[in-house]
């Protein structure tokens, strides 16, 4: 096979001798095996590669991969599709789904010679990820590279389209992602799929639900109708409604764990532990640093939680290399990082369900899922990534006690066999308090924290069936304060809590309710202590100004992301989950720790502070100075009275500037004939107002009058506009004669002499006459041609455009000649 990734060149010239002895050899090949396998029984019962009808090169491929004896799904599934079935295989994860499909592939495309860029693109193998589809790439290379002539590639984006489009001419295997082979069909005009014969869908359940069903309808309608199309998986679909649509015929289904006990490889062992979902980061980390020398592959639901773990846990330092994947980063970076975790012998893989399905990671010792699967056959294939072919593997699954009967029931029904397992109390460390810690001194960490926080509880929003994920009964508070967030961000779906809005407005502050906020803060260490000795433990705890410090941060830093996130104390509608609480403790502090803020007698009393300000007479004072509880001081013009409690509060007062923000701005007044003063707007009489009639009459009246008035105003206006218009045109008219009168008298007098002068002052007037209409600075100079085009005024930001009315105002002028002429005027626009 001459494999080629995207866009690599053919083989050279020098091995085109060779290539014609091969396709001789070949053509010998295809007959011989045409008849072997028209023959072959698929019920009969094959155990090794050397009973089926192979071609030369697939035997020799399987032979340097050191494959020899077939897996249970081979032997059903292979000779079938040799056959040309259509199939829909189903067998246990790990149990060689892949060789399945793609023995047939190169055995059905060599047998009916799809060799070369003429015969076009003989097989599609389409894949849910792209790291799945580079991991069946690499399989059809490791057994196609002896001696088959098909050009094979990879198509999964990642790279130009350009590049793709000319690879993809010349393919006559192709590996690809359902998004990226749909950009092509429709895209590139010389990909084309005539003479396609196989379609396989690895992983097709996935491919054939909601994400992925419309890319494949449309990928289907491209294909030819006629053509053998496979479908595998762990977890197979057998819904007729799906394959009608892939318009099978006559499948054959291949199911080798159907009868079987368990859905699951028997060399998995799976358990799971109660672990509210506050104290998972706790036995996450308690588990990865018992377990440093294994391959331990953990699934969280979103990539956000993913890069939150990682980053906290790689802070951290577990004393086992740490890795972290998930859909977002690069395709390099991803293909570096599976390629490490393949590689590695102790690791711990923080990913996504980006690898839950297919992934063949060798020797993973355990796979971990932190967050619930949203389904049973999600749960299948994560632990599938285990015990992979007569290995042995364990899986741990971390279930919040709300989730537990419900998922169970799920799993049961599934075949999966699982039992509890609980933690070892000495050996679960808790790093809620390095977690709080990082978050503090990291605001990245904590804003990572809270898009985790926000992640995870949209995706338990979002899964289906409330038996198993509830979001009501999660204690969402206590973790985000495992995440190291001072409390549950503001989550906009979460509506359920108004009742605890209310409730905590109108408990008392001091009362025992302000505890219940932090019962989960307090739950780290023993967990299950109980609401008495939680309260107890707060209440004589004491608030360190760390404490303060780190509450104080967490509203600054990244404020405006924060605010967004988090819920303010005038939030109404959704829970007050954050900020009131910290009102609500800070109110408790306050109480607690008054003398604190007391100000010492003596140091400064309110009658010495306010003498510095100048209006100390409109300020008044209660409280008593002598012991130095606080003081209110009512400011004149001051909406509400100052409270003194502390010493920032007692140095407001000795600055005017800060003063002046707390009172009251100043309103504008009209006075009356009488000199009374009045608001601009002020309220008539109720009962006068009241009998004129109706209040929306009254509007209506009103409104009428004005537009009334508008009206006239208008009429007026335009009058007004006519006869100046007239005027100016009239003022033209005799300006032109008089140059007519002058212009005969130049023509008359001849050019050479004297006119020269006259006509010369003459066009320096119609020169400044022009530059006066141009509104050029000379016009102020001229003479009363000005009137013909006033000067129009230079606009500035933030002035009005101001129309001339009439001649009194600013558009109009006079010709002034003299001094006095001058201060007439000024005074009659004084005036
Ligand atoms: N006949 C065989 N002999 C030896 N090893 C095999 C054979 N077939 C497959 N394997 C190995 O078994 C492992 C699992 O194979 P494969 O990835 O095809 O499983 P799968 O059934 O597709 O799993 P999943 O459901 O997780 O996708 C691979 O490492 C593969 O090399």
């Amino acid at each position: 096979m001459a494999p080629q990734t995207t866009g690599r060149a053919r083989p050279t010239k020098s091995k085109k001798p060779q290539r014609t002895n091969k396709r001789k050899r070949d053509d010998v090949d295809v007959e011989a095996l045409e008849s072997a396998v028209s023959e072959l029984d698929p019920k009969a019962t094959y155990t090794t590669f050397a009973h089926l009808p192979l071609s030369e090169p697939t035997r020799e491929g399987l032979k340097s991969a050191h494959f020899s004896t077939l897996t249970d799904i081979q032997a059903k599934a292979i000779p079938l599709a040799l056959k040309g079935r259509d199939i829909l295989g189903a067998a246990k994860t790990g149990s060689g789904k892949t060789l399945a499909f793609l023995i047939p592939v190169l055995e059905n495309l060599h047998r009916a010679q799809c060799i070369g860029g003429d015969a076009g693109l003989g097989a599609m193998v389409i894949s849910p990820t792209r790291e799945l589809a580079i991991q069946i790439f690499e399989v059809l290379r490791t057994i196609g590279r002896k001696g088959h002539l098909f050009a094979a590639g990879l198509v999964i984006g990642g790279k130009s389209l350009k590049e793709e489009q000319d690879a993809l001419a010349r393919m006559n295997i192709v590996v690809c992602t359902p998004g990226r082979i749909l950009q092509h069909l429709s895209q590139t005009a010389a990909f084309n799929v005539d003479n396609l014969r196989m379609l396989v869908l690895d992983e097709a359940d996935r491919i054939l639900d909601m994400g992925f069903s419309r890319d494949l309808d449309a990928i289907i309608e491209y294909l030819p109708a006629e053509r053998q199309t496979l479908l595998f998986s762990a977890t197979q679909t057998k819904k007729v409604g799906d394959l009608a649509r892939l318009s099978l015929r006559e499948p054959e289904y291949v199911s080798v764990h159907e009868a079987a006990t368990a859905a699951t490889p028997a060399t998995l062992q799976q358990n799971y532990v109660l672990t509210p979902i506050p104290e998972k980061l706790d036995t996450l980390w308690s588990f990865i640093t018992s377990s440093k020398k294994s391959k331990i592959l953990v699934f969280l639901s979103s990539g956000k939680q993913v890069r939150f773990v990682y980053e906290a846990f790689r802070h951290m330092q577990p004393g086992i290399p740490l890795l972290h994947l998930h859909g977002r980063q690069k395709q390099t970076a991803r293909l570096d990082i599976t390629d490490r975790f393949r590689r590695a012998q102790h690791s711990c893989l923080f990913a996504t369900d980006v690898v839950a399905r297919g992934i063949d990671f060798p020797a993973v010792d355990w796979v971990v899922q932190v967050d619930c699967p949203e389904d049973a056959d999600t749960y299948i294939h994560r632990v599938g990534r285990t015990a992979r072919y007569e290995r042995e593997g364990r899986a741990v699954l971390f279930l919040d006690p709300s989730e537990e009967e419900g998922m169970l029931k799920r799993l049961e029904q599934k075949r999966v066999p699982i039992e509890r397992i609980s933690v070892r109390g000495k050996k679960q460390i808790s790093v809620k308090k390095q977690v709080q810690s990082m978050c503090f001194q990291d605001p990245q960490l904590k804003y990572l924290g809270q898009k985790a926080f926000a992640s995870y509880t949209r995706s338990l929003h979002v899964q289906k069936g409330r038996e198993v994920f509830d979001l009501q009964k999660y204690d969402l508070e206590g973790f985000a304060a495992s995440l190291g967030l001072p409390g549950a961000p503001r989550i906009k779906f979460l509506k359920a809590d108004a009742e605890e809005v209310k409730r905590r407005k109108n408990a008392p502050r001091m009362g025992p309710e302000v505890d219940d906020d932090v019962s989960a803060d307090s739950d780290d260490e023993e967990g299950e202590g109980g609401v008495e000795r939680v309260k107890t433990e707060k209440k004589n705890s004491v608030r360190t100004k760390y404490d303060r410090m780190f509450e104080r941060k967490n509203q600054d830093v990244l404020a405006e992301h924060y605010a967004k996130m988090v819920k303010t104390d005038g939030d109404a509608g959704g829970e007050d989950v954050d900020m009131s609480r910290l009102d609500g403790e800070q109110a408790v502090d306050d109480d607690l720790f008054d003398v604190k803020r007391r100000i010492p007698a003596g140091e400064g009393s309110p009658a010495q502070s306010l003498s510095d300000i100048d209006d100390v007479d409109e300020a008044s004072v209660t409280g008593d100075p002598a012991t130095g509880t606080s003081r209110t001081v009512h400011l004149a013009g001051a909406k509400d009275p100052l409270i003194i409690d502390s010493k920032r509060r007692e140095k407001l007062l000795k600055s005017k500037k800060k003063l002046l923000k707390l009172k009251d701005k100043g309103s504008r007044v009209v006075f009356d004939e009488e000199g009374l003063p009045h608001q601009v707007y002020e309220m008539q009489d109720d009962e006068a107002f009241r009998s004129k009639g109706a209040a929306e009459e009254q509007r209506r009246q009103y409104v009428n009058a004005e537009a009334e008035r508008v009206r006239e105003q208008d009429g007026r206006d335009k009058v007004l506009a006519k006869e100046k218009k007239r005027e100016k045109r009239e003022k033209r008219k005799e300006r032109e004669r008089a140059a007519e009168e002058g212009t005969g008298a130049e023509e008359g007098g001849g050019d050479e002499v004297g006119g020269g002068l006259e006509g010369g002052e003459d066009a320096m007037a119609n020169f400044l006459a022009d530059a006066q209409a141009s509104g050029s600075d000379m016009g102020e100079e001229a003479d009363g041609d000005v009137e013909e085009q006033p000067p129009k005024k230079q606009k500035k930001w933030f002035q009005k455009d101001v129309r001339p009315d009439s001649d009194d105002e600013v558009g109009a002028e006079r010709n002034i000649g003299t001094f006095d002429e001058l201060e007439a005027e000024a005074a009659r626009l004084l005036a």
